[in-house]
């Protein structure tokens, strides 16, 4: 199959095409905002534009910015091809376009690839339920040149611990706390993050009642992980009908 990669010269974009070259896999067409920093092979289209990238391979994956992502939705809605995204911090109206997109074909969407974040929200939700009276707060560390915050991957991590116990996230979630802000209520869900150097990724979720805690931790040490696991997962979605999948359908968690 050929793959298409939106976002190809980014910190992500750029690995999965060195781990599809090595596998001999072949690259139909890769888009990215115009600053190419990267060597493709000639029979790979270069594009800006979410329908080439589609009329040119029969997968798409990815790695790149909201805006590029609500592009490549718009395309799919008039070009169907299977997709995996990866990208974080979509606004509502993108996250309804990928519900629309996917009535056509078929879409994975994870704010994280690896395998252990898959298998971390499915222990936090467990131990929010069980530790009902425990406090959540949620922090994640990543690199200087990340743009978005809280993480992708803290919200989805969020909102596990939150569906656990009956709650909206939306009604619960604190995002930053300075001043007098009183003490803490009972249901909130902190999430906190930390921008620093070359951080991969780093994600611990913590759980605080009198006399004891619980924190649980995931660190990605290389991006290696995310864009195996989109590999991965892409071969899974290129069998399925259209829909929203998520990645516990696809490693059958
Ligand atoms: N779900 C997961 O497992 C993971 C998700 N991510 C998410 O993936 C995204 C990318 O991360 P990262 O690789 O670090 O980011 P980078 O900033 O390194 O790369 C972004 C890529 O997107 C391209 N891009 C940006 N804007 C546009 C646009 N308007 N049209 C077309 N292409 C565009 C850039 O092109 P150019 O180079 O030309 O500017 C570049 O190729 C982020 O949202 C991040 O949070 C990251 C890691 C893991
Ligand atoms: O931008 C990143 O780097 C990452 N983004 C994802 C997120 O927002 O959760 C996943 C990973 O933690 C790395």
């Amino acid at each position: 199959m050929k793959y298409g990669i939106v976002g190809a010269t980014g910190r992500v974009g750029k690995l999965l095409v060195k781990i599809l070259k090595e596998e001999n896999e072949k690259i139909g067409a890769v888009m990215f905002n115009g600053k190419q920093t990267i060597n493709f092979d000639s029979d790979t289209i270069i594009t800006n534009d979410a329908e080439e990238l589609l009329k040119n391979c029969d997968i798409a994956i990815d790695f790149s910015a909201p805006i590029a992502t609500e592009n490549l939705l718009e395309a799919a809605i008039k070009n169907p091809k299977p997709l995996v995204i990866a990208t974080t911090g979509l606004n509502e109206h993108q996250k309804n376009l990928m519900i629309e997109a996917s009535k056509k074909c078929p879409i994975l969407y994870a704010t994280n690839m690896s395998l252990g974040i898959a298998i971390l929200n499915k222990l936090v939700a467990m131990v929010s339920e069980k530790l009902r009276d425990f406090d959540i707060e949620i922090t994640e560390q990543h690199h200087r040149y990340k743009v978005d915050a809280p993480s992708g991957t803290a919200l989805t991590l969020a909102e596990s611990c939150a569906k656990a116990r009956g709650l909206n996230l939306k009604d619960v979630i604190v995002t930053g706390r300075s001043g007098h802000v009183g003490p803490r209520s009972k249901d909130e869900i902190g999430v906190f993050a930390i921008r620093g150097g070359d951080v991969v990724g780093r994600h611990t979720v913590g759980f605080y009642n009198d006399g004891e805690f619980l924190e649980l931790h995931h660190t990605a040490t290389s991006r290696e992980t995310f864009a195996r696991g989109a590999i991965k997962v892409a071969k899974w979605l290129i069998n399925q009908k259209p829909g929203l999948y998520s990645i516990n359908d696809a490693l059958g968690l």
